[in-house]
């Protein structure tokens, strides 16, 4: 028995397929991270899961039974899955402690513990009204905790944070995994916080999930641009180019696919470099970004340091990474 089944989801919004055949499973403690365009369903997906919206076709279970809808039962939602929406609100005019009383189903050793990992313990005397937005989505998730969820969705919890507290709740929501043993999906933009967090990548496009698995191959091995493309830039090099970059011929018809940061910069040629010149040079804090021109191509290409110019003329080569066709 699966801790999740998802099985045959679908579910309409004013006439359209929002949410199309999503079926898989979910082990404890295993991580997926959910990137898809806006609109793409990711939300409504995690809101039937948790059993806030109705499911029109399918079934979802939950450590083997179903999670009834918002209808069929008194209070919306099942008791041990949390869902944590982007768009949560905090009771004004009340005390965080008192907002986290109202709900908290523990022990006070455990609430403790839960306020420690949230990083809230020294705001439980404010006033709701008195904080700041990631201190607001560090108290949101700490109510949920105090349910004892099981399953703990994240729908964008870092949409909206600076730097500072997005770095904060990113080591909250690893804490809450690692110490809670709360199992957790995550819906996020941000290829960053996907790829360094999840044990496995979904990617949804209308209503349906176009590719799904571990970081890495999805990084490397997307399915299509649509994939490629949420987790990242990347290059598509015609047929000539990758002819020079990698020994053996190209699939016919296909493009080859390389991130930016697979490429390196040469500033002699060898039999495996490609001549190619600089369009622009772009400082991103941990690495520069060059747009060169090739014969056949515009390429993107990233660099710890470098000292070309605007005009300069490179040459470039394939890192020894695996060869991906699309
Ligand atoms: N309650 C609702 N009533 C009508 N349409 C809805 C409702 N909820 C969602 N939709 C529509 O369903 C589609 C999927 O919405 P959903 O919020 O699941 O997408 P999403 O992938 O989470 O998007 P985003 O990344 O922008 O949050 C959208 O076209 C949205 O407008």
């Amino acid at each position: 028995m699966s801790f999740l089944t998802v099985l045959n989801l679908r579910k309409q919004q004013q006439g359209a397929l929002v949410v199309n055949d999503v079926s898989f499973t979910l082990q404890p403690f295993h991580k997926i991270a959910i990137a898809g365009e806006t609109g793409s369903g990711k939300s409504t997906l995690l809101k039937m899961i948790a059993g806030l919206v109705p499911v029109d076709e399918g079934t979802v279970l939950f450590e083997g039974q179903r999670v009834k809808g918002p209808h069929e039962v008194l209070l919306p939602g099942h008791p041990r899955i949390a869902y944590l929406s982007q768009h949560f609100e905090l009771r004004n005019n009340y005390s965080v402690a008192e907002v986290l009383e109202r709900v908290n189903l523990l022990e006070p050793e455990a609430a403790k513990e839960i306020y420690d990992i949230c990083r809230i313990t020294h705001l439980l005397q404010r006033r709701t009204d008195q904080l700041s937005g990631g201190e607001k989505q560090r108290i949101a998730l700490a109510r949920l905790l105090g349910t004892a969820p099981q399953l703990l969705l994240l729908d964008e919890p870092y949409s909206n944070l600076d730097m500072i507290h997005k770095n904060l709740l990113k080591t909250v929501i690893r804490d809450i995994g690692e110490e809670m043993n709360i199992t957790c999906m995550l819906i996020s933009h941000d290829p960053q916080d996907i790829l360094s967090w999840a044990d496995e990548v979904m990617l949804m496009k209308d209503g349906v999930i176009v590719q799904q698995g571990a970081p890495q191959q999805v990084y490397y091995q997307p399915l299509n641009t649509y994939a490629a493309g949420l987790l990242g830039k990347y290059n598509l090099l015609e047929s000539a180019t990758a002819k020079t970059l990698v020994a053996g011929p190209p699939p016919k018809g296909k493009l080859l696919l390389v991130r930016p940061e697979d490429l390196v910069l040469h500033t002699g040629n060898n039999d495996k470099t490609i001549k190619g010149k600089v369009n622009t040079v772009t400082f991103y804090g941990g690495y520069y970004e060059l747009e060169v021109a090739l014969p056949k191509d515009n390429i993107t290409l990233k660099t710890m340091h470098t000292s070309a110019k605007p005009g300069d003329t490179v040459y470039i080569s394939l890192k020894n990474a695996d060869i991906w066709y699309i």
